[in-house]
């Protein structure tokens, strides 16, 4: 994150290896056009990634904090993100931000490896800092278009996402926290920043970045600031400011202990290889399936997902599952049980306050993006929704009565043969998504589900549709708030390869893609 402070850098470094700075109220200058990137005034920055090989991407990303909490606008060709492993990407990073009357020009690159995470190093900074601005070394891990993690280690970066939140971090060798309050009305930024290390290895880090500072002393402030990259995904809040924050929830992880995730699939499956000759194996193509509008913004694209899909998906579930932020089961704040196990990809959602935030309170726990190999259907599925629409209805304004998403939440659940899920709405992404009705996309796999929508929350009032392994249901548009819920699985219905060659349990797996 680039971050700009009139007042000098000040450190300490107590014996006990403590470092912590407090900076307060910087302001910056009103915010440009939102047209305008890069070399401009106003906080904005502008970034280009190129992956290679044969692979593609621009990104550019601006971030006047002023009017919209972020910004992307990222073409990448499908391939670039399926198969990011082998991609390389270079990222020019560019901004200009004023600081008071001066403005400030820096500029950066880097060269690293896309592994679902691009990791950015070396990163270089071209040009000697002009006074009034610093770089810092920090990380940022920033969800693309299709769902890659773009994870910076360099310089001057944002993930976009943090406004107003506190950010907290627990590493191999230390913790930080850092807590920005935005002031809308004044533009003021009120900042904070603690850094906590018992590593002698970080204490050292953290020396020579002073000390590098001092040299050119620059009158700065901070943000982010990394520590050792293994630690990455273990976050936990070592402080936990308050105060008037601005858009995420921002609770206290509740333990630090790393929990155990659920298994989707039995252990004993493996790697499982199928054939296609297999007579198990039966591709149901898209043309099978049924597509219906049930009403107007909702719609059932039946048997919409191949097998051979249906099967990549329950793969990168189960293995997403596994890791930090996979499958638990959770609780509402009144204790009982949800009866399935959940794992959130982009954003976490808190059953017990309801919101959504960057970390798992339960744990601390960040949840992973959402791969794109998961998310790149919805917007096919929204595609085949609007023409089913314009035939059916006649309706030639068909975003009017299901507008386009782009998700950066997906709720999977998993459901065993008891699971289910009382009759709810899906209400807490963000008012604008849900006042134009922007669509919840939910796939289902595995075993059947009895599911259940209507207009109140009342069982008996609710239609029901059975939803099969390779289902879409889409509802938005005046459909965006049905009660819907899951009133029973039906044991022993998945599609027999789908198990065989997954190993995923009996139950059923759902995915709702959301835009926040
Ligand atoms: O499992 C389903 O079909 C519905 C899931 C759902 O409604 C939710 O996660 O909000
Ligand atoms: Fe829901």
């Amino acid at each position: 994150m680039l971050l700009l402070c009139s007042r000098p850098l000040r450190f300490s470094i107590s014996s006990h290896l403590c470092f912590s700075e407090s900076i307060d109220l910087c302001r910056r200058s009103a915010p440009q056009s939102q047209n305008s990137v890069g070399r401009r005034s106003g906080l904005e920055s502008s970034g280009r990634a190129i992956v290679r090989p044969n692979q593609s991407f621009n990104m550019v990303e601006k971030h006047p904090r002023y009017e919209k909490m972020h910004e992307r606008n990222s073409t990448s060709p499908q391939d670039a993100v399926q198969n990011p492993s082998s991609a390389v990407a270079i990222l020019i990073y560019k901004a200009e931000f004023p600081l008071k009357s001066e403005s400030v020009n820096l500029s950066g690159k880097g060269l690293g490896q896309i592994k679902n995470k691009v990791d950015l190093s070396p990163w270089t900074i071209d040009s000697p800092q002009p006074a009034g601005s610093f770089l810092e070394t920090c990380a940022f891990k920033s969800p693309l278009k299709h769902g890659v993690t773009l994870e910076v280690k360099g310089q001057s970066v944002d993930d976009g996402l943090s406004d107003g939140e506190p950010f907290e971090y627990e590493g191999e060798d230390g913790a930080y926290s850092y807590s920005e309050l935005y002031s809308k009305d004044t533009q003021d930024v009120r900042k904070s920043f603690r850094w906590h290390t018992q590593n002698p290895h970080s204490r050292s880090h953290l020396k020579s970045t002073a000390s590098q500072l001092q040299s050119i002393s620059l009158p700065t402030q901070f943000g982010k600031r990394s520590l050792a990259y293994g630690g990455m995904y273990h976050t936990q809040s070592r402080s936990n400011q308050r105060g008037r924050w601005m858009g995420y929830n921002s609770r206290r992880p509740q333990s630090r202990q790393r929990m155990k995730p659920f298994d989707i699939c039995e252990s004993s499956y493996g790697a499982s290889s199928f054939s296609k000759n297999n007579e198990v194996w039966v591709e149901k193509t898209a043309s099978d399936g049924a597509r219906e509008i049930l009403r107007p913004g909702m719609v059932l694209l039946k048997n919409y997902i191949p097998l051979s899909d249906q099967v990549k998906m329950v793969r990168i579930c189960r293995e997403l599952g596994l890791g930090e932020g996979g499958f638990y089961q959770p609780v509402f704040d009144h204790g009982s049980k949800l009866q399935l196990q959940m794992m959130c990809l982009g954003l976490d959602w808190d059953p017990q306050t309801k919101k959504y935030g960057k970390m798992r309170h339960l744990d601390g726990a960040r949840p992973p993006a959402i791969p794109s190999t998961l998310s790149s259907l919805t917007e096919k599925a929204i595609q085949d929704a609007h023409n089913l629409i314009k035939i059916d209805l006649e309706e030639s304004n068909v975003v009017d009565i299901l507008p386009h998403m782009l998700p950066n939440i997906c709720i999977v659940n998993f459901y065993n043969t008891s699971g289910r899920l009382g009759l709810h709405q899906d209400k807490d992404e963000s008012r604008e998504s849900l006042q134009k009705g922007l669509p919840v996309v939910s796939v289902s796999l595995g075993d059947s589900a009895e599911f259940l929508y209507g207009d109140q929350r009342d069982v008996d009032m609710a239609e029901k549709i059975k939803l099969e392994s390779g289902d879409v249901l889409i509802f938005g548009g005046s459909s965006r708030h049905i009660f819907h819920g899951v009133a029973s699985i039906v044991p022993d219905s998945a599609p027999a390869a789908l198990r065989q060659v997954t190993g995923l349990r009996p139950g059923r797996l759902n995915l709702t893609f959301r835009e926040f």
